[in-house]
This record gives C-alpha cells, sequence and structure tokens, in this order.
C-alpha cells in the first residue's frame, strides 16, 4: 500500500494498511475513524436500533453472523434483505467508514450496552464477505437440541460450558416470531432489556408446561410456556438438564453481575470468532456515557413551553402539560437511565392521581396508575391514564422521554386535586437504576421509592391546546414568557462581516431554526383525539415570520420572536394560501417505495394507513388524511410525508444524508414548486436591484453567498433591507452556504438545520470546524 506509514505487521492483510493509513475511503476494512465519528455512528445506533427496538433482533443478528463459518463477515446482507438488515444498511450508509461486518457487530455491542447490558469490549478489523456461500451457516443448533448437541455446537467456535450458558442469555432479549421459527413467546418480562430473567425463568422450570405451536406452514413445534406468557425452547430448558450448565443458570440467577460480566466476555470473544488476530488493537466504546452536559441541552429545541428544571441537572428533568379539553396531555424528558415518575396532585401527593412512566433505553415506555396509601390515591380507575409513545424518537440527551394523556375528570370525592383541577404541582422522581425486577403494575409501585432525585415541580398549568397552538398566544402570555426568557444567542458573525448585516442575518438564522421547531412541534403536538382540519403545510417556516414586505414580525426577545413566528406559521399556513390545491401533495409510494417501505418497517403502523398508501400511488388528501385513524396520522404519515418530500425535492445524496435526521423530527420540506416559484421571484428581485446598484450584472441567480455579502458590504447598507435585499432573499438566493455559513456560529447553524441528535452535533462540529480551517 503506498500509503502505508508502517510495515504491515505479521500475517496483516495489506489492504488493511490503507485503510489506517490512506488518505481516501477504504471499502475493505474499517477506517481510521475519528473520536467523533466513532460517537457520531454510537448515537445513531442508539437512536435507530436501541431507542427503536430493534436491540434483540441486532444481536440475535450479531450471533448469526459470528458464529457462521468464517466469522462475522455480514455476509447475510448478501441476498437477505431483513428489516434488522436494512435499518443497519441506512446507518451504514451515513458511516462509510466502517465496513458492514463492523458495523453489525458493533450496533450489537452498543445495544448490548446501552439496554442495561454491560459495555461490551469491542474494537474494529472485520472484512466484508463480497459472495454468500453456502457454508456460511450459523452452528446454532436446532432448537431442538439436547445438552450434548448444543455443547458440541458452541465448542465448534471455542466457547466452553461457561460462555456457553452466559452466551445463551441473550435470549433474555427479544422474542420468537411464529413467521420466523414457528415458536412464539419471549422468554423474560422486558424483552428490550439484558437481565438475568432468563436464568431466574429457568430456575423455575418445573412451571412450566409443554404447549403444541402450529406455526403458519401447518407444522407444529413444542415449546415450554409458563402462566405468566413466558416461554422456553427445548433447548433453552436443556439448560437445565446438565448438571455443569445447570450450575452456571444457578449462578447466573442469583448473581446479576457475575452474568454481566461473563456475558461480556463471552459477547465480545464472539464477535471476534475467527477474526481476533486482524483485529485493531485499538478499542472502541460501545456505551452512550457521554450524554451532553446540561448546558449543552436546549429544551426549547423539544418544546419551547418545556419547563426545564436545571436545579436536577443530573439528570435533569423537563416537563410540559397542555390541556387538549378533554385531556391532559403530559411531555416529559428527562436524562435519566432508568425510570422517572411523576404524580400530580397537592405536595405532600396525597388523594392526586398518580403516573409512573418509565422510558427504557430501548424506547419501549411502561406506565402504571397506581394507588398507595401513602403517597398517591384514588386513581381515577374510570378514565385511566394512556400512555403515548412518544412520536418522535427522544432527544439524544433523553434517555427518558415520554407523553402521557390524562382524560379530564371531575373530581369525585376526595382532597385531592383530580380531574380539571390538575393544574398545581407536579411530584417527579426519578432513578438512574433501571429496574431489575418485572414493571408490571405493582412491581413499578415499588420501584417508585427507589429514586435518587425528587422533588416538586412548580405550578405548570397545562397550556391549552389550541391547535396551531402559539397563534392564540396572548400577549399577556408571551410578555409574562419574556421577562424570563433566554438571552439572544451571541455570534462572531458579526464581526466578521458587519454588524448590521450580521445581526439580520443571525435573526434569519434563529428565525429559521425556531420556525423549524416550531413547525416540528406543531405536527408532534397534533391534538390526537381532533379531526384534522388543515393538511400539513410544507411550508418552509423561514418564509412565515416574515410579512408580505419581508419584515421579520416582532423583535423584542428571541421567546418573542418565536410566538410571533408562531402567529404567522399559522395565519398562512393552509395548503391555499401557498397556492397549491390540497390535492397537489405527495405521491407516496410512486415516488419513494424503497425508503417508504424502510420507514414503515421501522415502526408499527396500522392497516388503515398501509391500505391507504398501498403499492399504487395514491394522493395524499385532505380526505384520505381524516380517514386515517388518529395515532397513524399523527405519526407515521407525517414521517412518511416527509420522506416523500424529501425524495421529491432532494438530490439522491441530500436524501440519504438528511432522511434520517428530517424525518426522524419529521420535518416537512418545502414542496419543490414552492421553492421554485418563491425563488424565481426572489431571484428577480435581487437581479433587478443588482441592476439598479451598478453590480456586474452577472445572473443573480448563480451568485454565491459571498457574492451577496460583498454586494451587501460593497453598497454600504446599515442592514441587508437598506441595501435593498430582505431576508429572504438572503436565505434563499444563498441557500445559507459560503461565508455566512463560515462565519456563523455553530450553535446557530445546529439550530438552523435542526440538527439536535447529540451525535450529529458533534460530527457537524466537527466538520464545520475542518471546513473553516
Ligand atoms: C442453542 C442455541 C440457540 C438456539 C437454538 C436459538 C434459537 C432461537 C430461536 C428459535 C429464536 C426465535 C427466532 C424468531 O422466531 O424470531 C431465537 C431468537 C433470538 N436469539 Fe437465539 N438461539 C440460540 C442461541 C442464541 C445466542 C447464543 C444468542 C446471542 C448471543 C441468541 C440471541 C437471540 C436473540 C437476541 C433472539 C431474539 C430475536 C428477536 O427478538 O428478533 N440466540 N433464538
Amino acid at each position: 500500500c503506498p500509503y502505508a506509514t508502517s510495515a504491515p505487521s505479521e500475517g496483516e492483510d495489506p489492504l488493511r494498511l490503507h485503510a489506517r493509513d490512506g488518505p481516501e475511503w477504504s471499502p475493505f476494512y474499517t477506517n481510521n475513524m475519528t473520536d467523533a465519528q466513532w460517537e457520531a455512528l454510537r448515537f445513531d445506533v442508539y437512536n435507530t436500533i436501541v431507542q427503536g427496538g430493534h436491540a434483540p433482533a441486532v444481536v440475535q443478528l450479531a450471533w448469526l453472523d459470528a458464529s457462521s463459518a468464517g466469522g462475522p463477515h455480514a455476509e447475510l446482507r448478501l441476498g437477505d434483505n431483513s428489516t434488522t438488515i436494512q435499518l443497519l444498511e441506512s446507518i451504514k450508509k451515513k458511516h462509510a467508514g466502517i465496513t458492514h461486518a463492523d458495523l453489525w457487530s458493533y450496533a450489537a455491542a452498543v445495544a448490548v450496552s446501552n439496554s442495561g447490558g454491560p459495555t461490551i469490549n469491542w474494537r474494529p478489523g472485520r472484512s466484508d464477505a463480497l459472495i454468500r456461500t453456502s457454508d456460511h451457516v450459523s452452528i446454532q443448533p436446532n432448537p431442538t437440541a439436547d445438552p450434548a448437541s448444543i455443547r458440541n455446537a458452541f465448542s465448534s467456535i471455542g466457547m466452553d460450558d461457561k460462555e456457553t450458558v452466559a452466551l445463551m442469555g441473550a435470549h433474555c432479549m427479544g422474542n420468537a416470531h411464529l413467521n420466523v421459527s414457528g415458536y412464539v413467546g419471549s422468554w423474560t418480562q422486558t424483552p428490550l432489556f439484558v437481565t438475568n430473567q432468563y436464568f431466574t425463568q429457568l430456575t423455575k422450570n418445573s412451571t412450566y408446561r409443554q404447549e403444541t405451536i402450529t406455526s403458519l406452514d401447518s407444522t407444529t413445534r413444542m415449546q415450554y410456556s409458563d402462566n405468566s406468557g413466558r416461554f422456553m425452547l427445548p433447548s433453552d430448558m436443556a439448560l437445565t438438564q446438565d448438571p455443569i450448565y445447570l450450575s452456571h443458570v444457578q449462578n447466573y440467577a442469583s448473581n446479576l453481575t457475575a452474568f454481566l460480566s461473563d456475558f461480556n466476555l463471552a459477547f465480545s470473544k464472539l464477535l471476534e470468532v475467527g477474526v481476533g488476530s486482524g483485529l485493531s488493537n485499538v478499542s472502541i466504546s460501545t456505551s452512550i456515557t457521554d450524554f451532553p452536559p446540561a448546558d449543552q441541552v436546549q429544551p426549547t429545541a423539544l418544546d419551547p413551553e418545556m419547563q426545564c428544571y436545571p436545579s436536577y441537572e443530573s439528570p435533569r428533568f423537563c416537563m410540559s402539560a397542555q390541556d387538549t379539553g378533554s385531556n391532559l396531555v403530559y411531555t416529559i424528558h428527562s436524562a435519566a437511565i432508568g425510570w422517572t415518575g411523576f404524580g400530580v396532585g397537592s405536595t405532600s401527593m396525597k388523594d392526586g392521581d398518580v403516573i409512573a412512566a418509565w422510558r427504557n433505553s430501548s424506547g419501549q415506555a411502561w406506565t402504571t396508575a397506581f394507588s398507595t396509601s401513602q403517597h398517591a390515591i384514588q386513581v381515577a380507575k374510570n378514565s385511566a391514564w394512556k400512555q403515548v409513545v412518544l412520536m418522535e424518537p427522544a432527544p439524544a440527551w433523553s434517555k427518558i422521554s415520554f407523553s402521557a394523556i390524562h382524560p379530564k375528570i371531575v373530581a369525585s370525592s376526595g382532597t385531592g386535586k383530580t380531574g380539571n383541577d390538575i393544574t398545581g404541582e407536579y411530584m417527579f422522581a426519578i432513578s438512574s437504576v433501571v429496574p431489575a425486577g418485572d414493571l408490571d403494575r405493582l412491581n413499578g409501585v415499588s420501584v417508585l421509592y427507589q429514586h435518587d432525585v425528587s422533588g416538586v415541580l412548580g405550578n405548570i398549568r397545562p397550556k391549552p391546546f389550541t391547535g396551531p397552538r402559539r397563534a392564540n398566544a396572548s400577549a399577556t402570555d408571551i410578555a409574562s414568557s419574556e421577562a424570563g426568557g433566554p438571552a439572544p444567542p451571541s455570534g462572531n458573525f458579526a464581526r466578521l462581516i458587519g454588524i448590521a448585516f450580521g445581526s439580520v442575518a443571525l435573526v434569519v438564522l434563529v428565525l429559521t431554526g425556531v420556525g423549524l421547531m416550531y413547525f416540528r412541534k406543531r405536527i408532534v403536538k397534533s391534538d390526537t383525539n381532533q379531526p384534522m382540519t388543515e393538511m400539513p403545510t410544507f411550508l418552509e417556516p423561514s418564509l412565515a415570520g416574515l410579512d408580505e414586505n419581508g419584515v421579520v414580525r416582532e423583535r423584542t426577545s428571541r421567546k418573542g420572536r418565536r410566538r410571533a413566528l408562531g402567529s404567522s406559521v399559522s395565519a398562512s399556513s393552509s395548503f391555499s394560501d401557498l397556492g397549491m390545491s390540497e390535492t397537489s401533495s405527495v405521491q407516496l409510494s410512486g415516488q419513494t417505495p424503497n425508503m417508504t417501505q424502510e420507514f414503515l418497517n421501522m415502526r408499527p403502523i396500522s392497516s388503515s394507513f398501509l391500505q391507504s398508501s398501498a403499492a399504487s400511488p395514491s394522493p395524499l388528501t385532505l380526505a384520505n388524511l381524516n380517514a386515517l385513524d388518529t395515532e397513524t396520522r399523527d405519526s407515521d404519515l407525517f414521517r412518511a410525508l416527509a420522506i416523500a418530500q424529501i425524495s421529491a425535492s432532494d438530490t439522491y445524496s441530500q436524501q440519504t444524508q438528511r432522511t434520517s435526521l428530517l424525518v426522524k423530527r419529521k420535518e416537512v420540506r418545502i414542496s419543490e414548486d414552492v421553492v421554485q416559484r418563491s425563488n424565481e421571484s426572489l431571484h428577480a428581485r435581487v437581479f433587478a436591484l443588482a441592476a439598479t446598484n451598478g453590480l456586474d450584472a452577472k445572473e443573480p441567480t448563480l451568485w454565491g453567498m459571498e457574492e451577496v455579502a460583498c454586494w451587501v458590504l460593497k453598497n454600504g447598507g446599515n442592514s441587508i433591507r437598506d441595501a435593498g435585499v430582505d431576508v429572504v432573499s438572503v436565505v434563499q438566493v444563498g441557500r445559507m452556504t459560503g461565508p455566512i455559513l463560515l462565519a456563523s456560529p455553530v450553535d446557530d447553524l445546529l439550530e438552523l438545520f435542526g440538527i439536535f441528535a447529540y451525535g450529529d452535533r458533534v460530527l457537524f462540529a466537527e466538520a464545520f470546524d475542518k471546513l473553516k480551517k
């Protein structure tokens, strides 16, 4: 390798040198990735795989890959297109520097490490199989295997009895599916977590009975099931039929720490079967412990009305409440890892409705309404809390994140604050320890007491929910929120290309970012019980904060602007305002079959939506929208729309780079024709202005941002508008490239582009820094 800076070590593949030392990307081995790149990858895996509930599937895939002859080389991707593989491929697209084989293995390690499991020792260096051969078959024994066959199989990949039992403990995660293996059920009650429940269940093997399962192809299988719906394969039960296996099972059942530690050793060994000698010596972190500190957390990016409690910085806790008329909707984010609970009521938490809710690191939430004599009583049984799995993935810093709906009720008796009276104090408690036990109702109560932090939140009044919320914000509301509002961000932009220009551009940046946030939240916060009265608009919010002359409406403070922007967004938010007919929207499947499908595969989606967007292109009309059930309408539909929009308007590479980000946050981009039309008129205006100002008659539509900036400076205006260019033109013509970008504070850009996931922020900041240099 011409790039090699040192000789290959003995037996080392020279191709690896290219990945290590070459200036260009190498497809053969995982490249020398920077810490920031690893961090970004880790967060992407976390967000997509762990938060998406795919950890078990990824762990199983890594097992099947590593236990096939030749070791982990991701050969299953050749010819197999499971959802899990597709998800990993979508991550791979964003992180070209890693091989498929390393990614699969790393994703499994990250999944385990961030689902309550041990931190897995992991290092890169696996190469990708280029062809799939028939001997690439896992040594996984038959599910009916006896102890001897299991021993035989595992020893063929170098695993001793202890390692075998530890590895089998992976069945604490996941499910068997009728349509996959013909078995059905989950081994434990928390299938998204690494626990030792698999072993505690095995020690209760006498409580299991044999059950015959008829699979989809009408063949039958025997499995073991217990009374609470947990199951075991015959090969799992075999671990209790061999004295050596059984001793390890018993040890792990009573000693979680021993299991976690042995699982790390066995699993990291598994991930290196057959490839160990060629691996890098650099060990890469798999655990997400480096959540950004509280001061980097931008709660306003989640919801401007969310109140955060900095005195509880670690873990931080933010909450907002909305009154929809018939329901109270609470949304909570916290950086806690384990669980969080909150209650509503008086300071002593008496006679209040209480919800304990817990969002695990795998994207699932449990909520538990309960009653205790001491802390919270009188659960309104007939008007139960409804848990809402958060529609948008939680922001990266937020390990726990959920919305919960409480139907409004009239307080029947007692002293508590219930029903419509819930405007008082909110108790919360957080534990950074993931509860080990079952998370059913009763046990949920018991863990509530084991908390790290607890306290009383101030008086959070549920804000009225009025559809596009801020449209109706009263003047007093705005004034009071401004009083304590955060200071506008500072920037060095002004220093670089002129104070006046800078300040206006900053306004644009902030407004655009805020607009995006608003826009996103508006969709996210749609009242799930109300019929939708308008189509989602694809209006770029930066345009909407301006009046017909391109003047920013209110600028008293950042928050004030945000609200002003909100009003104008809603004022111009219908399709007809944009000159588009209601039916001229998106042809979902026609344009983006793969991406839409990939997306749809990622989340359960209602059959009505699937039908409405089935194979043939069907325009999404207002009528279609309203025909959808609320859950779909408010979640996946929008993301699907976003995908379709992105696909329609972006180039392929933009698409792949941006899809995950945009889709995650359901940002719906302005549709192509709107951009086109506004560009045309703006360009014409700029061109005319250029001509009257004696500027070189280069077609302004071809101007880079630099030229716009030079022109503004040359014309000596005190602000862009003085120079005759409105801010819309600047944004539209320049699309925020060139010097404006470089001169802008990175935080503003992150906000502008709506980059909130921590990993993405780090990666962006690094790239930006490089670009500047
Ligand atoms: C005797 C050895 C093993 C047998 C017979 C076996 C068999 C199975 C079967 C039949 C399923 C259900 C598949 C489905 O219907 O979707 C399954 C799932 C799973 N297996 Fe194993 N397995 C074995 C060992 C392992 C090992 C060593 C690991 C990891 C280290 C593992 C990880 C998993 C996981 C995580 C799932 C759940 C997948 C999901 O939820 O989609 N298995 N296994």
